[in-house]
């Protein structure tokens, strides 16, 4: 029998940095099981349908925990029109990128320049957090502003990014048609796990809903056993679960059951589900938050948009009733999606990127 080799990569988590194991076998393409593509058609179908969509989806989730969603209702035309504010917001030069500074934001939205993150994460961010404001579904923003709901309050990042004409409009637009289509999949999710499907309709109200745009430069003459092509170092998202666009560029790396690292290649007219951490936390880790990494190692760039989608930052959240019976107690106290971040980032004295940016590795 071939016994497999294998090494051990560094995860930074809450509880601090845990060892990996990790398989040295090439990448492969993963099979159709493990990272699925899945219809999403009959979200919008009946209650059968929405049960049927529900068990493929609890399948993939209690597999590798990523999975491709098509028919997702997000319009192709937005998501490119997304992809050039961002081209356009990131060949500005340094000094305008500047003008809304992540580390100067109160809001905890902004950007992150090359090297300002963590080690050898080689990218440049745009973030903009949940706003109660532009929630198509919050009919009293005000009211949401007084009770510290809404937090890009100052419009820091519009202000400063005011001179890119649509972007604010196209970044908007592309994050509510996301926080739509995501409060959708929480009620999937809710089925999945064996509860009604409203069980989570109270807790996203106003929830963690954090979207990036990432651009991953590219490195010309890049030595193949350089170690400084790290685009994103290994690492699971913190939230409930990302939908992430990235483009034709590859490189998104995903850790198998068998800890085995999977190309999870882009695939046309799709967008990838993945389950984060406070999710797989409710489920009593029946859902997988899965270790991914991404390697950008071509001279062009890469630009990727991902969506973090959380539960309301304040709702105290328990293993969910239906994950839990005598030979399978609660793994987790109860504790919101919110303090979870804050662990985070208190853990590793890190700005609150890590709420959108998750946990990171360093050198792997
Ligand atoms: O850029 C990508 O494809 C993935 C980004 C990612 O994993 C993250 O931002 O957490
Ligand atoms: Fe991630």
């Amino acid at each position: 029998m071939i016994t497999q080799p294998y090494t051990q990569i560094e995860l930074l988590s809450a509880n601090g940095t845990v060892l990996r194991r990790v398989s040295t076998a090439p990448r492969r393409l993963p099979t159709d099981d493990e990272i699925p593509v899945i219809d999403l058609a009959p979200i919008d179908g009946s209650l059968e349908e929405r049960k049927a969509l529900a068990s493929r989806i609890k399948a993939a989730s209690e597999n590798t925990g990523f999975f491709y969603i098509r028919n997702h209702g997000v319009p192709g035309e937005l998501i490119q029109n997304s992809l050039m504010q961002a081209k356009t917001f990131f060949n500005q030069p340094l000094s305008e990128k500047m003008n809304i500074d992540f580390s100067a934001s109160k809001v905890s939205a902004g950007y992150h320049e090359v090297g300002s993150t963590q080690v050898n994460h080689l990218k440049e961010t745009f973030s903009m957090r949940y706003d109660s404001r532009i929630d198509p579904t919050c009919t009293d923003p005000n009211s949401a502003l007084e009770q510290g709901r809404s937090r890009n309050d100052d419009d820091y990042i519009w202000k400063g990014t005011s001179r890119l004409p649509g972007f604010r409009e196209v970044t908007v637009s592309f994050w509510e048609s996301r926080l739509t289509l995501a409060r959708k999949l929480v009620r999937i999710f809710a089925l999945a796990l064996g509860e009604r499907e409203d069980y989570f309709d109270d807790i996203t109200t106003h929830p963690g809903a954090d979207a990036l745009y990432i651009h991953y430069p590219g490195i010309p003459d890049v030595a193949a056993d350089s170690d400084i092509d790290v685009g994103i170092g290994s690492h699971t998202d913190i939230q409930c679960f990302t939908l992430l666009w990235q483009d034709n560029s590859g490189g998104l790396q995903v850790l198998s059951a068998q800890d085995e690292w999977l190309d999870a290649r882009p695939i046309e007219g799709t967008l990838v589900v993945n389950i984060g951490d406070f999710l797989q936390r409710l489920s009593n880790n029946r859902f997988k938050s899965t270790v991914h990494r991404v390697y950008n190692r071509q001279p062009d760039s890469r630009y990727s948009i991902p969506f973090f989608c959380g539960f309301n930052p304040e709702a105290v959240c328990k293993v969910v009733p239906s994950c839990v019976d005598d030979e399978h107690p609660p793994l987790y106290r109860p504790i919101s999606c919110g303090d979870v971040c804050y662990e985070y980032s208190d853990q590793f004295g890190l700005l609150l990127s890590l709420v959108v940016a998750s946990s990171a590795i360093s050198t792997f």
